[in-house]
């Protein structure tokens, strides 16, 4: 129904905001657009879901989510990838794995101040009911 589609719309507004954020720190460059493949061809070898900070957008703009949890699961691809492809004690990978600590934790503290426990929960009902 039609406050449904507020709330949703009141979702994407909100994920959009957050995921913008993001995309402005510098901390955070090398999360901003897709592994170029051509640049790190055994990429898609090592993380067979890739994600970054566009493609996040872009399936907001798409209605991908209904609730911020589904959100989650998507931006935490980001750092939980870099992690992953960065494992070694190279300065490189250090530094990476750094960046991709404090995202993961950017992420969660501004969930945790700006995300309204009852609105999740709203999109959530609304999720189960469809
Ligand atoms: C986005 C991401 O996680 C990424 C992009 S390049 C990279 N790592 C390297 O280029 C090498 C440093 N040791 C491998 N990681």
């Amino acid at each position: 129904e039609e406050q449904e589609e507020d709330v949703l719309r009141e979702l994407r507004l909100f994920l959009r905001n957050v995921t913008e954020r993001l995309s402005l720190d510098r901390r955070f460059k090398a999360f901003t657009r897709p592994v170029d493949i051509e640049e790190v061809p055994d990429y898609l070898m090592v993380i067979k879901k890739p994600m970054d900070l566009s493609t996040l957008l872009t399936n907001i703009d798409e209605h991908k989510y209904v609730t911020v949890s589904e959100f989650m699961l998507d931006a935490d691809l980001i750092w939980q990838n870099a992690l992953e492809y960065n494992p070694d004690s190279d300065p490189m990978d250090r530094h990476i794995r750094h960046r991709a600590c404090a995202l993961k934790d950017t992420v969660r503290a501004i969930l945790r101040d700006e995300l309204d426990e009852d609105f999740e929960r709203v999109c959530e009902e609304i999720k189960e009911s469809r």
